[in-house]
Formats: C-alpha cells, structure tokens, sequence
C-alpha cells in the first residue's frame, strides 16, 4: 500500500534518523521543507523531499495538500485516560473557593475516582475510556501513553491496566502503559505508608510484571503524598521488574524529588510548576527529560512550568496533556501547544519540538516517532490551508488539524 502527499506548502519537522531530542537553543529550530512531498509505504515513512523530486510513481492513493502543513502526530507522554465517571463537583467547588488540597483533605480528588474505579466493571470502564481515546486521535494525537493510579487496588490498578491492554489492542494510536499505584495512600493507609507500600512492592508489582501489563512506573511525589524516600523505594521496586521511571514531581512543591529521579535513571519528570535553580542543574546533562502539562495549570490555577528559564539553561522540555477527571478533563495537544505558546512564552518551533520529539523521547518511542524521518511511523497530521503553520498555536480555541494518518492509514 502507497500513499503519497503531494504539493505540501510546508512539511515540518523533518529529522535525519538518529535525532532523539532537542534542548536549549535548538529548541527553537524546526526544520522544514516548502513545496513537499511525502512518500508512505505501508505503515512507515518511506521518502520526503522538494516537489521538484517528487518520484514519479503509481501511488494507492494520492493526497493533494495544496496550501496546507503536513507534520508528524502529537506525542501525549503524560496521560490518565482511563478513569471511571468525572469530578465536576469539584470543578464547581473551586470555583467557590476550594483549593484542589483542599478538596483531596476532605476524600475528593484521586481518592473520590479510586472510589468510583473500584465500583466499575472492567467493561464499563473500557467502554468510558475508549470514547476519550477516540477524542484525542481525531485531535491528532498519534502516541499516548496512559497510567493507572485509580485503582489503589490490587484488583483495581490490574483491572484499570487490563483496559489500556485493551485499547492498545483495538486502536491504531501506540500506546504505553504507566503503573501508577503510588499515586495516593488510600484512606486505610493513611497511618500505615509501609502497609501500602508493600503491598505496592510485593503484590501489585509482581502480577504486573507477570501478566506484562506495564512499561513504566510512577508515583505521585510531593508533599503530603509520597516522600523522597518512598519515591525511591517505588523506582527500585519497577526497575527490579525492568519498569523504568517516569514520574510526577514538583506540581505544588519542590522537595528535591527531581535529584532522586535522574539518580534512579527516571526517563521523565512531570509537572515542575515550581522548579528550583539546584532542579535545572541536576537535570543538565541528564537523561531525564522534565515534561510540562500547561492545561493543568490552566485548570486549576497553578503556576506554569518556567519554560523559558529552563530552555534557556540548555535543557530539553516535553509537553503533554495530563488528561485525568480532576486537574485537566481535556486530552487536547493542540490546546497544549497553543497555551505553551501563550502561557508560557515558548515559541511555536519550540512548541512543537516539546509536543512531537520530545514527547516521544519520554515515552520511550523516539525511534520511531515524533519526527518526519525515513522509517518511523507514518503517524502524521494534515491541516487545513494555513498561512502558516504559527496559525496552529494562534488558533487556540480551534482545530485547525484536517486529515489524521495512523500507520500509513486515514483515519479522520
Ligand atoms: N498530580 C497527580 N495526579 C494527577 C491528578 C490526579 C487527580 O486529581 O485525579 C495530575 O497529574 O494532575
Ligand atoms: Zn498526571
């Protein structure tokens, strides 16, 4: 099967193979081709070059995109898709005032969806998630990776990732699983971190491993939730299983947690809505990329990650959605890209190099993803006609993506 796209205005993002993320100055480099085409072979980027070289060939299909901007999928690497219900009455009662710890001290926030995740049927629950995964493919996110962590359960963190099992089996979007199990300390827990920790260590991890139901491990560190040390304990306890770490930290405080990530090798760190000068220097030169989730702090009024004080001290920066029931009920990358721009004064190439090849680097899939570049996924977006591909971004309330391509095939 042939497809070719021909009479691109621009194709963005076009990478030699081998580019595995960009940081610093480089950010603001996105390389692209006026006057494009672009070659697809089954399921893979098979050439792309100027019109003038376009190879004369009897394609399956042929895709005329005069006057539109062709890039690579987004990359969600941060997302909790998979949930049971929703919590709009907390949306509600912080509009009336409630902090989200507020809101957590008195049995809301994660522990109201674990609640509710544990009185739904793996079906019910599959058949919940499945409609927001199909949301987020047509809003063009082509890879995502999905955590439990409202289940608290060991019949719930399996039952929650037995459904991403599941839609990876039955959607053409890739798709990681994240075990989340340290995501809060359930209610009888409270008292008893060792209790729950254990039971994280020596009888969810092991079936999990068993059943090969995970690629990660998460926890939830930050104050009044999983300490330094017990973060430790956790990304010990996955890389045993070889789940590499990739974990949520500073969202409301800085408490040194990054430092324990990049010494444990944590692929990501996620949040960092409060990022301390010692934070930016344990992350230069590692291989931990920091992830920003702009939507949640739109959401629930917190700071945005300091993108430009971290860009400019050479880091790398990854953006993705958060998509979960309680901080950020939205799995949109195009709304993400637009408020990183808008929010956090990232330009548009820098944008789109954090929601495309670096989003794929903290998922893991940098080989083949988030980049135009002969033998990756032919995962890719068509707009509608632009002016230019700044529009994206400056379109914000709106979805300028026309045409979604997943493994070579159209699927919106
Ligand atoms: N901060 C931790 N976890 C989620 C929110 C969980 C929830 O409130 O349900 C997040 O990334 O924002
Ligand atoms: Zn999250």
């Amino acid at each position: 099967m042939i497809t070719l796209i021909t009479n691109i205005k621009e194709l963005l993002q076009v990478r030699e193979p081998g580019v595995q993320k960009v940081a610093g100055a480089d950010m603001a480099q996105l390389p692209a081709i006026q006057n494009a085409y672009l070659l697809i072979e089954n399921d893979t980027i098979s050439d792309f070059g100027p019109m003038t070289e376009c190879p004369k060939i009897n394609a399956d299909t042929v895709i005329d995109a005069t006057g539109r901007t062709v890039l690579p999928s987004w990359i969600d690497s941060h997302t909790h898709i998979v949930y049971a219900g929703n919590r709009v009455q907390e949306f509600v009662d912080r509009i009336n005032g409630l902090t989200y710890e507020e809101i957590a001290n008195r049995g809301g926030g994660i522990l109201n969806s674990a609640k509710r995740l544990n009185e739904t049927s793996e079906e019910q629950l599959y058949e919940e998630s499945k409609v927001r995964l199909e949301e987020v493919i047509r809003q063009g996110t082509g890879a995502v990776e999905i955590k439990s962590g409202y289940g608290l359960t060991v019949e719930g963190e399996i039952k929650m990732l037995r459904v991403i099992q599941r839609l990876r089996d039955n959607y053409p979007i890739t798709i990681k699983a994240t075990f989340l199990g340290a995501h809060a300390f359930p209610t009888e827990f409270k008292e008893n971190h060792e209790g729950y920790l254990n039971l994280i260590i020596e009888e969810m991890l092991p079936k999990i491993a068993e059943e090969n139901l995970a690629d990660y491990i998460d926890a939830f560190c930050e104050t009044g939730y999983f300490s330094v040390e017990e973060t430790e304990r956790i990304m010990k306890a996955g890389k045993y299983y070889g789940l590499i770490p990739k974990i949520h930290v500073n969202q409301f405080t800085a408490i040194e947690g990054i430092a324990a990530c990049v010494k444990h090798g944590a692929l990501s760190v996620d949040h960092l809505e409060i990022v301390t000068d010692e934070d930016i220097e344990v992350l230069k030169d590692s291989g931990t990329m920091p992830v920003a989730l702009p939507s949640c702090s739109y959401f629930i009024s917190i700071p945005y990650t300091p993108a430009r004080k971290m860009i400019q001290a050479g880091l790398p920066l990854a953006l993705a959605t958060d998509f979960n029931p309680g901080t950020t009920p939205s799995g949109n990358m195009n709304f993400v890209v637009a408020t990183a721009c808008i929010k956090m004064k990232m330009t548009p190439e820098e944008a789109i190099n954090a929601a495309t090849i670096n989003g794929a680097y903290a998922m893991g899939i940098a080989e083949t993803h988030g980049s135009i570049t002969k033998g990756k996924k032919a995962n890719v977006l068509i707009t509608e006609p632009l002016h230019s591909y700044y529009e994206l971004p400056y379109a914000f309330g709106s979805n300028r993506i026309a045409t979604v391509l997943l493994n070579g095939k159209i699927v919106q």
